[in-house]
C-alpha cells in the first residue's frame, strides 16, 4: 500500500482538527495514561475527523477500542505486541503498523505481516526515554533493503531538514511528534512538512 509521506503524532483529537484542514492525510492519535471514557472519546472524534477529511488515522497502542469504534488502523510496539489479539485485529480487518529497533524486532515484526514497518529513533528523541539514542539514517536504507515493498516510516527526531535526509534513505514516510507540538507556530511547520512531503 502506499501511504501519505508525511506522518505526524498527535496526543489529541484537537491537534488533529487542526491539522487536517492543513492537508495532512496520515495521522495517529497517540494517548497515553487516560481514563477508557475519555479515550473512547477522543478516539471517536479523531476517527470522525478523519473520515470527513479523508485521512487515514492510526490509533496508537489500543487496539481493542480501535476495533470497537471501527477504526482501520492500529500501530503496536514489541510491548504492546505481546498482549495484542494479532488474529482478531487482522479478523476486524484493521491494518497494522509496528515498532522497531533492532533486527531481531524486525524480524518479529515481519512475520507479523505488517503493514508498515516504523525505524527508530532515527536521531535523538525527546519526547520519551528510550533505550537506542540514534540509529542513524544509514540503518534506513538497510531497513528498505529488508522489508521490500512494505512502507518503512522514519521515526525520532525528525525536522523538515531530516525528513528529506530520512526519504532519501529509503524511508517512505516521515513521522514526528515535537518537531510540530513544541514549535511556535504548528500551522506553519505542518505547511513546511507538507512541502517536503510533496
Ligand atoms: C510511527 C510510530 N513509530 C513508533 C512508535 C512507537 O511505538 P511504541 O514502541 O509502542 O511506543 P509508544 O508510542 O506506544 O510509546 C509509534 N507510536 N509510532
Ligand atoms: C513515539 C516514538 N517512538 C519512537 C521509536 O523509535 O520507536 S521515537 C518516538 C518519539 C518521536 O517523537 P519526536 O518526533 O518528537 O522525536
Ligand atoms: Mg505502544
Amino acid at each position: 500500500m502506499t501511504l501519505p509521506r508525511f506522518y505526524p503524532i498527535f496526543d489529541s483529537a484537537d491537534w488533529i482538527a487542526r491539522a487536517l484542514p492543513l492537508g495532512v492525510r496520515l495521522v495517529q492519535l497517540r494517548i497515553k495514561d487516560r481514563p477508557h471514557d475519555a479515550l473512547q472519546t477522543e478516539i471517536a472524534r479523531a476517527r470522525d475527523l478523519c473520515r470527513h477529511y479523508g485521512a487515514i488515522l492510526v490509533v496508537n497502542d489500543h487496539w481493542r477500542l480501535a476495533m470497537d469504534l471501527g477504526c482501520g488502523f492500529v500501530h503496536l510496539g514489541q510491548e504492546d505486541l505481546d498482549h495484542a489479539d494479532l488474529p482478531a485485529i487482522r479478523a476486524a480487518g484493521l491494518r497494522l503498523g509496528i515498532s522497531t529497533h533492532d533486527e531481531a524486532e524486525l524480524d518479529r515484526a515481519l512475520a507479523c505481516r505488517p503493514d508498515y514497518v516504523a525505524l527508530g529513533p532515527v536521531w535523538p528523541t525527546i519526547l520519551k526515554p528510550m533505550k537506542w539514542h540514534q540509529q542513524g539514517v544509514e540503518k534506513l536504507t538497510g531497513w528498505k533493503a529488508r522489508i521490500g515493498d512494505i512502507p518503512l516510516c522514519a521515526i525520532g527526531g525528525l525536522t523538515p531538514e531530516r525528513a528529506r535526509l530520512a526519504l532519501a534513505a529509503g524511508a517512505d514516510v516521515a513521522a514526528a511528534v515535537t518537531d510540530i507540538t513544541l514549535n511556535p507556530d504548528p500551522s506553519a511547520r505542518i505547511r513546511e512538512w507538507l512541502e517536503v512531503a510533496a
